[in-house]
């Protein structure tokens, strides 16, 4: 089952700018292990925004959900998941 993510974050004012690089560095080694297992096909920063949209690859609205609620940013995203069919026109 193929979704794509658009995922929004909005850190509150009171986290102090170390604790943000910390959740950076958690989210990108979380983001990597997700992309080498190929759950997550993709990530792509929206321009001008911090914001992305991402591809997963997974078995199951509960395995995404899994997957989503598991980054280190979740309680500071917002998350739209839109389910993708394949397209008729499609060659690949
Ligand atoms: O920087 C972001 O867009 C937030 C975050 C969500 C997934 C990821 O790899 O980074």
């Amino acid at each position: 089952m193929i979704f794509l993510a658009r995922m929004d974050v909005t850190f509150p004012a009171h986290l102090t700018a170390a604790q943000i690089a910390d959740f950076q560095v958690e989210e990108k080694e979380y983001s990597g292990s997700l992309q080498r297992s190929g759950k997550m096909a993709g990530i792509w920063r929206i321009v001008g925004e911090y914001a992305n949209h991402s591809i997963f690859d997974v078995e199951s609205n509960d395995e995404l959900h899994q997957i989503l609620s598991g980054f280190p940013m979740y309680p500071y995203m917002k998350i739209k998941v839109t389910p993708l069919a394949k397209h008729p026109n499609s060659i690949s």
